[in-house]
């Protein structure tokens, strides 16, 4: 398996080169990353100590079409021009970028009407299986109970919130057959009044070097129940991307995520 990787030089893609060149299985490519960034030009293994003779390019053109799978962790506007080009060599695509806003979720799905996508807000086996606790525990903890999400991230992080606590909140929200957008609470600031029954509020911190954590509460009367998955390393991301890789291998066409990948649906 051919993995080109885009976005080489930033946190992710120093994980999931690790992880790629640790592999048995899939065999790194193309290491690709945008004019500036500061490794182009560099052995793509170098700062791992594992150099491995693929050096850092921003031809991206060239990177995918070597691939028979691309892993991209970007920003949504890079992500796009990548996916067509995944469309133009017939690529399959692992997204790990979050923050796309409608249109771009629809781009990706029209996308995955010609090549076989994976698009997940998180790839680690842990946060999708607590989505599976959070369907289980929102059917059962519903009445009476008010539903608080909370996230930290690094101070890096330029999306709030994260792509998972949103996702948190989808999983919620249609586990009691409503639509997030009409029950979330993003901001709560001087006298806000008592809370609305049955929304779903989120808070964000930011700071450090916090790779990623993240809570649901169900507050009830006289007890509360929390959820909660914490990232340690970014390892568990690349891992879970190199899986999603695979499951993608021989397919034709479609959009998955990781519920898909792990067979959790
Ligand atoms: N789905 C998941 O499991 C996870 C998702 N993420 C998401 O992945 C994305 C990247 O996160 P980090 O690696 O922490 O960010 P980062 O800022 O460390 O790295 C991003 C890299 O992408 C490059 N880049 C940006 N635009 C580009 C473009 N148009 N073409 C080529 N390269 C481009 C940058 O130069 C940089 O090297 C974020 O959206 C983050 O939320 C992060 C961790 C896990
Ligand atoms: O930017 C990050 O770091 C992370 N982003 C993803 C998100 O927005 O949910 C996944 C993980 O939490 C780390």
């Amino acid at each position: 398996m051919k993995i080109a990787i885009v976005g080489a030089c930033g946190r992710m893609g120093q994980n999931l080169i690790e992880a790629t060149l640790k592999d048995g299985e899939a065999v790194l490519v193309s290491a690709i990353d945008q004019e500036g960034a500061p490794g182009l030009g560099r052995d793509a293994g170098e700062l791992l100590g594992l150099p491995c003779g693929v050096l850092v390019t921003s031809d991206v053109e060239a990177g995918i079409a070597a691939a028979d799978c691309l892993i991209d962790f970007t920003r949504p506007a890079g992500t796009l021009r990548h996916l067509e080009i995944c469309r133009h060599h017939g690529v399959a695509a692992v997204i790990g970028t979050t923050g796309f806003d409608d249109a771009g979720k629809r781009a990706i799905a029209e996308a995955a009407s010609a090549i076989p996508v994976v698009f997940a807000p998180n790839m680690s086996v842990g946060v999708n299986v607590v989505f599976k606790l959070l369907d289980l525990a929102t059917r059962v903890l519903t009445q009476g109970y008010d539903i608080e999400i909370f996230e930290a991230h690094h101070k890096r992080k330029i999306d709030a919130p994260s792509g998972t606590a949103l996702r948190m909140g989808e999983v919620i929200a249609q586990a009691q057959g409503r639509q997030l957008a009409d029950c979330a609470v993003y901001a709560r600031e001087g006298v806000t009044g008592e809370r609305e029954p049955g929304s779903i509020g989120f808070s964000v911190v930011r700071g450090g070097d916090i790779v990623g954590d993240h809570t649901v509460m169900y507050c009830g009367d006289g007890e509360r129940v929390e959820i909660t998955h914490k990232a340690a390393s970014r390892m568990p991301y690349a891992l879970g991307s190199l899986r999603a890789a695979r499951f993608l291998a021989g397919r034709e066409k479609g959009l998955f995520d990781m519920q898909d990948v792990l067979d959790l649906r």
